[in-house]
């Protein structure tokens, strides 16, 4: 192809969204943001699209720790409908309030997380609205996880599909069973990604990677997402599963826990300038620094290291 054809050619490709385009959608989303105003109105709406399951927040009976929240909706591999949306607000917002807490898990029910959005549901709410509303409930969900002071932790097994991928990846954590996949596959629907997630997605993925695998809808082996560092655990039963999530019980300091957290979120996220991350690293630091839990630690250690000089003097 000679010069000149080229250069149309890439320019007819390049996406540049017109002004008037851009203008029309300034409109609607005004209209649609009076229309509703409150959240709980976007919710409310997302629950009369109904078409079944449902989205729980309880606390781990075996492990105190741990609050979960479920999804239910195993004939259909747990995609999420209008109500589960609705659902699923709620159960974040509980479980980020539960002080008696240190994690929220994120799990579907039957051995799958999410099948991404359920068809028929999707089908009826493809309009401007139906993105309007969503997208904007998914997406302060998802930022309430993120920004809580818990430790979040998705399970993820079976399939994730497309907006699931979203909410996997709005948590701290991914741990994966071994034999599950994970798909990016919301380009197939003809669509980017819808539930809020986006940021998250580049966030966890990497800039590069998440062109990648959105650009071709990659369905996701969970051996590759381990390698790569999506994933950081692999597990095979539920057993192991289980001594995992133990692990999160380890600190007997809930305020080291909580400030890890602080500590992980403050420099993992592009929000703040540089000057306001070094002092919100300030206010950490001495929100655990001489508190009671630093003082007896240090007690502790004292003591184990006296302990450990009379062991080794009593074996000579
Ligand atoms: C707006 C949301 C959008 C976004 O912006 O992000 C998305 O989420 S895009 C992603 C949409 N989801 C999909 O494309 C996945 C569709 N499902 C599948 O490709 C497959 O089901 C699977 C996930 C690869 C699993 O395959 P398999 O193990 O073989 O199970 P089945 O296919 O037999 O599924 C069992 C049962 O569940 C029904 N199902 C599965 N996913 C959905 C769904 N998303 N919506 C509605 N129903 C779903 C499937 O039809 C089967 O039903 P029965 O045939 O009645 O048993």
């Amino acid at each position: 192809m000679n010069t000149p054809g080229l250069i149309l050619r890439l320019a007819s490709h390049r996406q540049v969204t017109p002004a008037a385009f851009i203008h029309k959608h300034i409109q609607v989303i005004s209209q649609l943001s009076s229309k509703y105003e409150k959240d709980d109105a976007k919710e409310k709406w997302l629950k009369e699209q109904g078409d079944g399951g449902s989205v729980s927040y309880a606390r781990n009976g075996s492990n105190n720790d741990l609050g979960l929240v479920t999804f239910h909706h195993k004939q259909k591999l747990n995609a999420f409908t209008g109500a589960m949306m609705h659902d699923f607000s709620v159960a974040v917002r509980e479980a980020v309030k539960d002080e008696k807490t240190r994690c929220v898990v994120v799990r579907g029910e039957n051995g799958n997380f999410c099948s991404g959005g359920e068809l028929n549901f999707v089908e009826r709410i493809a309009s401007e609205e139906g993105s309007f509303v969503m997208n904007t409930v998914m997406m302060t969900a998802l930022k309430k996880l993120a920004n809580s002071e818990k430790v979040s932790i998705a399970v993820l097994e079976g399939s994730t599909m497309g907006g699931a991928s979203e909410i996997a990846s709005a948590c701290d954590i991914r741990v994966a069973h071994r034999k599950s996949k994970v798909g990016f596959v919301q380009g197939k629907m003809g669509v980017c990604p819808g539930w809020g997630g986006g940021r998250y997605l580049l966030k966890t993925l990497g800039t590069a990677r998440a062109m990648e695998y959105l650009a071709t809808a990659a369905l996701v082996r969970a051996e590759e997402l381990y390698k790569i560092g999506y994933v950081t655990h692999l597990f095979d039963s539920e057993a192991e599963l289980t001594e995992y999530l133990k692990r999160f019980s380890r600190l007997e300091s809930k305020n080291a826990f909580v400030a890890a957290k602080r500590m992980v979120a403050n420099y993992s996220g592009k929000t703040r300038n540089p000057k306001e991350k070094e002092e919100e690293e300030r206010r950490i630091f001495m929100s655990v620094w001489g508190h009671a839990d630093h003082k007896k630690s240090i007690q502790a250690i004292r003591d184990n290291l006296t302990r450990a000089k009379k062991e080794k003097k009593d074996k000579k």
